[in-house]
């Protein structure tokens, strides 16, 4: 489902190049629930954003479901986030002067989905997500559990084969925290949806098949421990 193949993500500051990410490669199969850890600044969040496209390597070739990322312009790339991979986020960026219902179709709307085929995808995800009733109301009315939940079923609206998932329990406390893990893996496990999760709490990440760790700009993985050694900031630098 996804390869990363000699990765690098260079970012040039004053003081010389510095590696977020340095010559990474990894695969996560289709159906997949990995989690990816490792401390604040390790490059976890960078190397999301190059498996949804929201960002491009500085070399290196990054695939996801068949796609190869850096061959696409940025319609493509636009076109590919928007029907290929659902995003959840820690802070859920749901539109707050939308209903919780509009939050939902945003991306069916922007596809050109039909208006009554909206309404019923719309009402199955409210649904799925366990939010009946909630439809006309806006986010700011929601508690953070329930938004997250909005966020997930935007997130799948599409019915992408891909969940990349930024810190999802980051803001929640443990309860609203557990159950929007429990959703992700029901997911995961009844859609064969494959989830990219980033998070700090190793409780979450026990729920992934996997847990890849991030240090230093380097992934490591069972596959990958050959590759690891700790690096220092100063050894990212070129
Ligand atoms: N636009 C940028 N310019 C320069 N450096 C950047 C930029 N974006 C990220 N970095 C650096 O790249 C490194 C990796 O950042 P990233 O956000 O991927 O870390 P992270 O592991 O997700 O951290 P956290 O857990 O705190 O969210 C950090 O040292 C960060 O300062």
């Amino acid at each position: 489902m996804i390869s990363i193949s000699n990765v690098s993500k260079v970012y040039s500051l004053e003081s010389g190049d510095f590696y977020a990410l340095k010559n990474n490669n990894i695969n996560i199969e289709k159906g997949e629930f990995v989690a990816i850890m490792g401390p604040s600044g390790s490059g976890k969040s960078t190397l999301l954003q190059l498996l949804g496209g929201l960002d491009t390597p500085t070399s290196g070739k990054v695939t996801v479901d068949g796609v190869e990322l850096n061959a696409l312009n940025e319609k493509e790339r636009t076109l590919f986030r928007r029907t290929k991979v659902g995003f959840v986020f820690q802070n859920y960026q749901l539109l707050p002067m939308m209903t919780v219902g509009e939050n939902i179709a945003l991306s069916l709307s922007a596809n050109n989905t039909s208006q009554s085929e909206i309404k019923s995808t719309v009402q199955k995800l409210i649904v799925d997500v366990n939010l009946e009733g909630k439809e006309p109301q806006f986010p700011s009315q929601l508690s953070g559990g329930q938004q997250q939940r909005v966020a997930i079923a935007r997130a799948i609206a599409m019915k992408p084969r891909l969940i990349l998932a930024d810190e999802p329990t980051g803001n929640l406390d443990q309860k609203n925290g557990i159950d929007i893990l429990k959703l992700l893996s029901k997911l995961n496990k009844e859609e064969q949806i494959t989830i990219v999760m980033v998070t700090h709490d190793l409780q979450a990440a026990q729920i992934a098949d996997r847990i890849i760790v991030v240090q230093d700009g380097l992934i490591i993985d069972e596959e990958n421990k050959g590759g690891y050694r700790n690096e220092t900031v100063a050894d990212r630098m070129a």
